[in-house]
């Protein structure tokens, strides 16, 4: 926080961004109104600048005077157009500020040449300067130091030039230097302000993005992290099958479904037969191992509609919606011939595994799930009783 604060620290004297690249930055961010501006101020200029060559010809006639102040005046003029073509294509503020710059200098000069030329008009030049500068500072966009640097040349010309060519008194000098100052000081001040608010404005406008970045950026994180949770509660982290809990509540469902559009739904139990022994055989990860590749062949056993969840150790759950006796026989046999059919890599491919399945169907309206469960889990022990890997209904 504290980095971003001194990176948006402004100069109280040039009104600019004490950071270089947040300052460069911030001159993108101006570029493209600033090119619309000063091609637009700059046209401006060069009319009302030229349109003064009707008071030099009044005042003048065709003399020699006057061809010098129309020739000054149409370099002036062009030269802005130039440069308004040039600064609207390519007028990049953040690199080429002396593109700006230069047309405050040339008009400056252009001016201050009045002086000699027309010395009798000086009163009407003074306020043409305390405009000018006005103009420098306030109406064409740039920068407070060059908007400045250019005032300040303006100034100090053109006061040299009145004191040599006008014959200005001493008291009028002091007068009209007074005023140019107060015109320089107001100026400044204006730009500065100008200057510091619409750079403040920037930097509260880049804590923002950068505040809804990390908004983003803490909203995307939490969505996968919930999605992780989800998922990790609803289904098995060994086997990848539903969760007993997630199980539960699918079965639920489904049962509650069939009941309401009077559908028949079984359900299986499923145990791995001698188990202990593959684990005391080859250890647990082998064990592990072997577990989920039985998970794989159940699901694959089963329809899309079905459902299976790992009830506990070595024993799966199975959910059949629409599925009648004869047909949730078919399908535990089928499951019971893969796992028998199932063969495993390395060491132990001579492993032959098998499974009891025990089988209920829900007859009666008043069959809940854990009846179903309970009477599934007893056919179970029948098969497993009756000597294993076998179905028993
Ligand atoms: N590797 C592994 N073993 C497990 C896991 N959960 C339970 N078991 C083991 O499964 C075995 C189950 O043994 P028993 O309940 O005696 O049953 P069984 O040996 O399969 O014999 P029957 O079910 O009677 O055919 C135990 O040794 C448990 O430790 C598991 O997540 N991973």
């Amino acid at each position: 926080m504290s980095q971003q604060k001194t990176r948006n620290e402004i100069h109280w004297l040039t009104g600019q961004f004490r950071d270089r690249s947040n300052e460069s930055k911030y001159r993108d961010y101006i570029e493209k109104s600033v090119r619309f501006e000063s091609r637009f101020a700059l046209i401006v200029v060069a009319v009302i600048f030229g349109m003064f060559g009707i008071t030099d010809y009044n005042l003048l006639g065709l003399t020699r005077d006057y061809y010098l102040l129309l020739t000054m005046r149409i370099i002036v003029v062009s030269s802005c157009l130039i440069l308004a073509f040039i600064i609207g294509r390519s007028g990049g503020y953040a690199r080429n500020v002396w593109l700006h710059a230069l047309p405050l200098w040339i008009v400056a000069t252009g001016i201050v040449l009045i002086v000699p030329l027309r010395p009798e008009s000086l009163s009407t030049q003074v306020t043409a300067i305390v405009v000018a500068i006005m103009a420098f500072y306030l109406l064409i966009p740039n920068l407070l130091t060059v908007a400045a640097l250019a005032s300040l040349y303006l100034s100090i010309s053109f006061l040299s030039a009145a004191v040599a060519f006008a014959e200005l008194s001493p008291v009028a000098t002091v007068t009209i230097g007074l005023l140019i100052m107060v015109a320089n000081i107001v100026g400044y001040t204006a730009l500065l302000r100008i200057e510091f608010l619409q750079r403040k404005q920037f930097a509260l406008l880049n804590e923002e993005r950068e505040q809804n970045r990390h908004l983003e950026k803490e909203i995307t994180h939490r969505k996968s992290l919930e999605e992780r949770l989800r998922t990790a509660a609803e289904s098995d982290a060994l086997t990848g099958v539903d969760s007993r809990g997630h199980f539960m509540q699918r079965a639920e469902a489904l049962l509650q479904r069939s009941r309401f559009e009077k559908a028949p739904f079984c359900l299986f139990m499923i145990d791995v037969d001698y188990f202990k022994r593959v684990n005391d055989t080859w250890g647990h990860t082998c064990g592990d191992q072997i577990l989920s590749k039985i998970a794989e062949v159940c699901q694959h056993s089963l329809r899309p509609n079905d459902i299976i969840g790992r009830f506990g150790g070595e024993e799966f759950v199975v959910g059949l919606p629409n599925t009648n006796t004869s047909e949730a026989k078919a399908v535990a046999d089928r499951l019971k011939d893969n796992v028998a059919a199932l063969t495993l890599d390395g060491e132990m491919s001579e492993l032959r595994l098998s499974v009891t399945i025990g089988i209920a169907v829900a007859d009666t309206e008043d069959d809940d799930l854990d009846v179903l469960i309970t009477r599934a889990d007893n056919m179970l022990y029948v098969g497993k009783r009756e000597g294993r890997n076998r179905v028993v209904i």
